[in-house]
């Protein structure tokens, strides 16, 4: 599967813990980020993340225009809801595509977990038919 790895500054903690507590379910699949929140966790893991550009210079749509090709399979977005971003217009856009393509999106580290143990479990093998 194809996994997008996202985070705001407040949340980086959440996420790089996260990626640390799931490592071994994660290196399974091919990980994507935007710039920041990819650096971190492959700091703090031995996870290989193919980074984009910082979500305020364009990550967040590169992760995007995946979603609209289908070529990706779960998004986790841990967003910070209480800071105003300058790409806001960016993170919307994603959003909506996620849910144009009903692709999986979590957007705090709740979510998150729920998503990656269903993806240990096989609860994404759907998108293998959606997309062979
Ligand atoms: O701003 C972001 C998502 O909207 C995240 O970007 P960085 O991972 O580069 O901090």
């Amino acid at each position: 599967m194809k996994i997008a790895l996202i985070a705001h500054d407040k949340k980086k903690p959440d996420m790089v813990q996260f990626a640390v507590a799931y490592e071994s379910i994660l290196r399974d699949h091919e990980l994507y980020s935007t710039g920041t929140t990819g650096t971190r966790v492959m700091e703090a893991t031995s996870l290989q993340i193919e980074r984009f550009q910082s979500g305020p210079l364009g990550g967040d749509q590169q992760i995007g225009a995946l979603v609209a090709k289908n070529e990706m399979d779960l998004v986790l977005f841990f967003r910070d809801p209480l800071a105003a971003q300058p790409h806001e217009p960016d993170i919307t856009a994603l959003i909506r595509l996620c849910d144009v393509y009903s692709i999986p999106l979590a957007t705090n580290m709740a979510t998150g977990e729920i998503l990656v143990k269903g993806l240990a479990r096989g609860d994404f093998e759907w998108r293998k038919i959606v997309n062979p």
